[in-house]
C-alpha cells in the first residue's frame, strides 16, 4: 500500500497541529510538508504532496485553494469564511484545470468535520419543515476570529432550505425595537446567536419550536480530536472526487 502524501497549511495553529499529529498517526498517510504564515503554497507543486489540508484564516484560505489547484494538489479545507461567490470561483477554476487533466482535481470544503456536527446539520435540515420557529446558537472559544461560525451559517442555510421547500413563511417574531444585535445575525431568515466563552471549544444548539413543544439538537466538540476522523476521511476521499465537494455530509451520503 502506497501512503497518500499530505501537506498541512496552518500547521502551527490549533487545528493544523492536531491534523499533523493525526496524519502522522495514520498508517496509510504520510506527512510531507508543514506550512504556516510566510510559506509559499505554490512551492507544493514540486514537493510530492498529493493532498493539502488547509486550516488557516478566512482571509487567506481562498487564495490558498487557488494556488493548490494551480499546483495540481488536491485540497481539504476546514477554514471558514466561504461564500456562494468564493465557492463559485473555486468551482470554475477546477473546471478549467480539469479540462487539461486526465483525472480532475478535487477540493473538499467542510465547515465542520465532527461527526456530531455533520449529523446535527443534517437533522436540522430534515426537522426544519415541521416547526414554526427556528433559531441557532453557536458557542465557541474566545480566540475564534469569525462570527457567526461557519457551521452556524451552514446550519441556518439548511434550515432555510427545509422551510422553503415546505412553503413555510418567515419565523414568527413580534420584535419592534431592539438594542443592536439583540436578535442576532439573520442568515436566510434564520436568527443566529454567537457566544464566546473561555473554556469552550465548539458547540451549537439548534432550537426548533411549535406551540407547546421544542426540539433541541445539540452538538459539542470538547476536544479538537473530534474533528480528526472527518478530516482523515476527507483526505482519503478527495483524491477520488474531482470538482468541488461542500460538506462532509456529501461524503457520508447523508444528502
Ligand atoms: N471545519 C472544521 O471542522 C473546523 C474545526 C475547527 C476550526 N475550524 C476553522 O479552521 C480555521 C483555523 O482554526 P484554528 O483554531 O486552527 O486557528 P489558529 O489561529 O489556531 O490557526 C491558524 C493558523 O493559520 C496560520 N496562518 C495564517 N495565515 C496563513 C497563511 N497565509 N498561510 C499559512 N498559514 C497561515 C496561522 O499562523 C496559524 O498557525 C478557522 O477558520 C476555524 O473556524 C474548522
Ligand atoms: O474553533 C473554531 O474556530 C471552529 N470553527 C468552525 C466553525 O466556524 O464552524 C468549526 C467549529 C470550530
Amino acid at each position: 500500500m502506497t501512503a497518500v502524501r499530505v501537506a498541512v497549511i496552518g500547521a502551527d495553529g490549533r487545528m493544523g497541529s492536531t491534523v499533523c499529529a493525526a496524519v502522522e498517526g495514520a498508517d496509510d498517510l504520510e506527512l510531507v510538508e508543514r506550512l504556516d504564515a510566510g510559506d509559499d503554497v505554490a512551492a507544493l507543486a514540486g514537493s510530492g504532496a498529493q493532498v493539502a489540508v488547509d486550516f488557516t484564516v478566512p482571509s487567506v484560505t481562498e487564495a490558498n485553494v487557488h494556488a493548490l489547484i494551480d499546483a495540481g494538489v488536491h485540497a481539504v479545507v476546514g477554514t471558514t469564511g466561504w461564500t456562494e461567490e468564493s465557492l463559485a470561483r473555486v468551482r470554475e477554476h477546477l473546471a478549467e484545470a480539469g479540462a487539461t487533466r486526465e483525472q480532475g482535481l478535487g477540493v473538499l470544503i467542510a465547515p465542520n468535520f465532527a461527526l456530531s456536527a455533520v449529523l446535527a446539520m443534517s437533522f436540522a435540515r430534515r426537522a426544519a419543515r415541521f416547526f414554526e420557529s427556528a433559531e441557532v446558537v453557536e458557542l465557541h472559544h474566545p480566540d475564534k476570529v469569525d462570527a457567526p461560525s461557519g457551521t452556524a451559517v451552514t446550519t441556518a442555510r439548511h434550515i432555510a432550505e427545509g422551510r422553503a421547500e415546505a412553503g413555510l413563511g418567515p419565523v414568527p417574531d413580534a420584535t419592534e425595537s431592539q438594542v443592536d444585535g439583540a436578535r442576532g445575525a439573520i442568515i436566510d431568515g434564520v436568527h443566529v446567536h454567537a457566544v464566546r466563552l473561555r473554556g469552550l471549544v465548539a458547540h451549537e444548539e439548534i432550537l426548533l419550536g411549535n406551540p407547546g413543544e421544542q426540539l433541541t439538537i445539540r452538538t459539542d466538540s470538547f476536544d479538537r480530536t473530534s474533528f480528526m476522523p472527518g478530516v482523515l476521511l476527507a483526505v482519503r476521499e478527495v483524491v477520488h472526487r474531482p470538482g468541488l465537494t461542500f460538506g462532509l455530509d456529501q461524503v457520508l451520503d447523508l444528502g
